[in-house]
């Protein structure tokens, strides 16, 4: 019996350039030689090469990186640390390259990902801003991103609590005023917070922490964030309101979104013209949230009092920024999470995800996929190889000439909607619809885009099933519209490209094809062949391909009643010569037969 595998099916890339990782990556049709072992790891799943092949991969740390972090992915890759690379650099280096990692001051953009030449499969974010990687770019290049997302709020949080009180102080200003030999103690008088109101745009992991910590201050905090929960809110003491109520009420604001389009210079000269004259604002997101120019003429005209800024929206800003000049302005260059401890953390943290992603493990701080529990994952297992199978089978199903654009795919299960995540098997179908007939490498992270680009619309139907729903799924069925099929037997009788299995025994069978009723475990290659149910048939075909040296590893029969017609399915090792094929085709019961792939 040939082993089933989804490994290599999984984890093709399209031009694997390095040779280091070339044998990693076999061929889409050479299942046979993977072992059981092998099958399990690639179980865990599904978004990359899996194999821990030697020699190890290769990861290009680009920017200066914790040494625990550092410690941890020479347990596993080759690390090459070049800092300060140009673009041109990047860009050549990066075909050499597996894995990526950087923090804010490298732009990781379309460009890097083309000269990847695909081998590029993940980039590690040592950090939480993920703005400075293209992230369309590279979910289409079918590249994850990991970022760091928890190691470094604390760090980022203190650094905000540092800029307010600094800046209420005048701290940064007096300091230069007295190494400059002068005494202003007039002049540097500062504001109270005590009592004052902080708004804290953007509650998340660092705006809740500031919050909480401004709270230790005696400020009373208020909050902007249209998707946090205001039950995390009211825990802390903290009202969650509106972005015009939050900007006119406050007397300090604190900013800590994301950069996004839709925050991308939302403090612009209109949102400064509502706040309070003599407001006082603390950037530790991103520089890109403020119109830095209408910052300057808020500042000059009196309406913001003072700025701290820790990040600009050109980075370093230029040595002549009218902001990072401005007498009321107090700066830092970007050490929002640049603590010792923070710096660890974040190493760790983007190593990990990093080693997983490379594993061909699911991160969990995956950037630009979908984030499936293991304990999700490892039930759903044998599903995803059934659902790549059943993909592969059914495109190959197509008379050639028929565009593929319209697939169905139901899932019959007892689990309700809420209870089967369905975009991993969705990925794995369209994986295995896709990959048979282009060179095209899907996973994971570029399936649904990639599908979309293709035009192939693929829509997902559940149907419900009385019953224990101990198992995920019952079956899988996928039909293609609006095609001919080479085998005319897989046409439903309504006129679709029908093809159904099941998982037995942990391995994935094809238990209908068209309108027949098979049971067949779908591994290795298949002959399909439809006939007249009559005697001899099977040593026919089996002397056929017993002369031409192929080895069978099944046959199975499904027939619609006695002495008439009857679906043949026969498992070969090999790939039988066209000769053999011509050869079984002209045995005169046989009206029609196929060979597939899987
Ligand atoms: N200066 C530095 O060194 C550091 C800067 N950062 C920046 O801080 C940001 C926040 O970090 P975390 O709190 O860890 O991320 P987070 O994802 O936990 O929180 C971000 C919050 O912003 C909210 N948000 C999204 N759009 C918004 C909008 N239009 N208006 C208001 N809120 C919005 C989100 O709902 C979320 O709750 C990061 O994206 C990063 O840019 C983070 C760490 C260090
Ligand atoms: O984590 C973030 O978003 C940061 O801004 C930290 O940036 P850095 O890693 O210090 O370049």
């Amino acid at each position: 019996m040939v082993t089933t595998s989804s490994l290599n099916l999984v984890f093709t890339p399209t031009k694997p350039t390095s040779l280091s990782w070339k044998h990693s990556f076999p061929s889409p049709f050479t299942t046979a030689n993977c072992t059981r072992r092998q099958n399990r790891k690639a179980y865990r799943f599904a978004v990359f090469a899996t194999v821990l092949a030697d020699p190890k991969p290769t990861v290009l740390v680009a920017e200066k990186l914790g040494k625990a972090g550092l410690e941890l992915l020479k347990t596993f890759a080759n690390v090459d640390c070049s800092y300060n690379l140009s673009p041109e650099e990047l860009c050549t280096k990066i075909s050499l390259c597996d894995a990526l990692i950087v923090r804010s001051g490298t732009k990781v953009t379309r460009e890097v990902f083309e000269r990847s030449g695909g081998r590029l499969k993940v980039v590690g974010r040592a950090g939480v801003g993920i703005d400075n990687v293209d992230l369309s770019a590279a979910t289409e290049h079918g590249c994850l991103v990991v970022n760091a997302p928890t190691a470094n709020t604390i760090a980022a949080a203190e650094h905000g609590i540092a800029l307010l009180t600094a800046m209420a102080r005048n701290i940064a200003q007096a300091d230069a005023s007295l190494k400059a030999g002068k005494w202003q103690r007039s002049k540097y008088v500062g504001v109270s917070l005590v009592g004052k109101t902080l708004a804290v745009i953007g509650f998340g992991k660092v705006g809740s922490e500031v919050a909480r910590r401004a709270k230790g201050l005696g400020m009373h905090v208020i909050a902007h964030d249209p998707y946090a929960p205001a039950d995390r809110a009211r825990a802390i003491g903290v009202d969650l309101l509106t972005f015009e109520e939050v900007i006119s009420i406050a007397d300090f604001i604190s900013l800590h979104m994301p950069l996004t389009p839709a925050t991308s210079k939302i403090f612009n000269d209109q949102a400064f013209s509502r706040m309070k004259k003599g407001v006082r604002i603390v950037n530790v997101a991103r520089g890109g949230v403020i119109d830095e120019e209408a910052l300057v003429r808020a500042l000059d005209s009196g309406i913001v009092a003072q700025a701290a800024l820790d990040v600009f929206t050109e980075e370093p800003p230029p040595k002549d920024s009218r902001l990072v000049l401005h007498e009321n302005v107090t700066v830092t260059p970007h050490l929002g999470a640049s603590t010792t401890e923070a710096q660890e953390g974040v190493a760790i943290e983007v190593a990990e995800a990093v080693i997983g992603a490379l594993k061909g493990e699911l991160a969990a701080t995956a950037v630009n996929a979908p984030m499936v529990p293991a304990e999700v994952l490892t039930e759903l297992a044998p599903f995803v190889t059934l659902s790549e199978k059943l993909g592969r089978l059914a495109v190959q199903l197509v008379a050639g000439g028929s565009g593929v654009q319209s697939v169905k795919v139901t899932y019959a299960s007892a689990r309700g909607p809420d209870d089967l995540d369905t975009r991993l098997l969705r990925a794995m179908i369209t994986k295995g619809l896709i990959e048979p007939i282009t060179s095209v490498f899907i996973n994971l992270v570029n399936a649904d885009f990639t599908a979309k680009q293709r035009g192939l619309r693929i829509t997902e139907e559940r149907f419900l099933l009385d019953g224990s729903p101990e198992n995920p799924l019952e079956f899988i069925q996928v039909q293609i519209a609006n095609v001919e099929s080479k085998f005319a037997t897989a046409i439903s009788d309504y006129g679709e490209i029908k093809v159904e299995g099941r998982v037995k025994d942990g391995k994935p069978h094809l238990t209908k094809i068209g309108s027949f009723g098979v049971d067949v475990s779908i591994e290795g290659s298949l002959i399909l062949c439809r006939q007249v149910d009559q005697p001899g048939m099977i040593g026919s075909v089996g002397n056929i391909l017993g002369e031409e040296n192929v080895n069978v590893s099944f046959m199975s029969v499904g027939r619609i009643a006695p002495r008439k017609q009857a679906v043949m399915i026969i498992g070969v090792d090999e790939e039988p010569s066209k000769k053999a094929l011509k050869r079984i085709g002209e045995i005169p019961a046989i009206e029609e037969f196929v060979f597939l792939k899987l």
